[in-house]
């Protein structure tokens, strides 16, 4: 028998609980689950299913009560607030619904921030910018504010932010929320073609079932537990 792939990232015996005693709400019941390099795994259920939290204690925002998440040999649930937002900034990435870009700066500065905040060399960071520009088609709206461009657009920006630093793993929550089915659809299918180019492990969430057509592999999640 072969090894599989090693694992970017991986889950394992994950519950979180919100509250306690009779109010206690176990957002998550047990999960185990792992993603390898380059594999774009789609989150499928309903609202309320907690899909949102095992987002969260996989990209390490949020700890669980018990279980842990490895990422490569390195447990994030082992590590300190210092090296784990260390770890954050370096390896991992986040897309929202709501974009979250900040609205006074351009769309080339929005894509910056993550290597100023890894200190890269100015030269580097504009090199990199652009291309990372240049592979969500932007190229030419470098100098855009957030509200000077679409919602499609707007996403597009915040996945080149996500992808420029070069993370091991992209966590999306519902990143075609706002988007019509038209952008949502360009969206998704530009989302996979970078994710199997760069060799990120991505996590996606949803409720749309355009999104679990284009995954390699989709797991279905239901009242904090996954199903099959
Ligand atoms: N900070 C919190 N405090 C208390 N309860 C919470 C908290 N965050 C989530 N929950 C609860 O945990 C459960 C799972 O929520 P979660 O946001 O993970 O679901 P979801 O599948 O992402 O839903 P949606 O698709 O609506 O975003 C829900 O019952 C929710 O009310």
């Amino acid at each position: 028998m072969t090894a599989g792939p090693v694992p970017a990232l991986r889950g394992t015996a994950l519950t979180r609980t919100y509250g306690s005693g009779d109010t206690a709400v176990h957002a998550l019941r047990g999960v185990d689950l792992h993603v390898a390099p380059g594999e774009l795994l789609v989150l499928r259920g309903r609202s309320g299913s907690g899909k949102s939290t095992l987002l969260h204690l996989l990209g390490g925002i949020e700890r669980p009560t018990s279980g842990q998440v490895h990422l490569g040999d390195v447990e994030l649930t082992a590590l300190s607030e210092d090296a784990l937002l260390a770890v954050r900034r370096e390896r991992i990435a986040f897309v929202f619904q709501s974009f979250g870009l900040v609205p006074v700066l351009s769309a080339a500065e929005n894509v910056e921030v993550p290597l100023r905040l890894l200190r890269v060399d100015p030269r580097e960071r504009d090199d990199r910018v652009a291309a990372a520009l240049a592979a969500v088609g932007l190229a030419r709206h470098a100098g855009q504010r957030p509200g000077e461009l679409s919602g499609g657009q707007q996403q597009r920006v915040a996945i080149a932010r996500a992808l420029v630093a070069r993370p091991q793993v992209l966590l999306a929550d519902e990143p075609t929320g706002q988007l019509d089915s038209e952008n949502a659809t360009a969206m998704l299918d530009l989302l996979q073609a970078l994710v199997h180019e760069s060799g990120v492990a991505a996590v996606v969430t949803t409720h749309d079932p355009l999104i679990a057509e284009r995954a390699d592999r989709v797991l279905e999640i239901r009242s904090g537990e996954v199903l099959g």
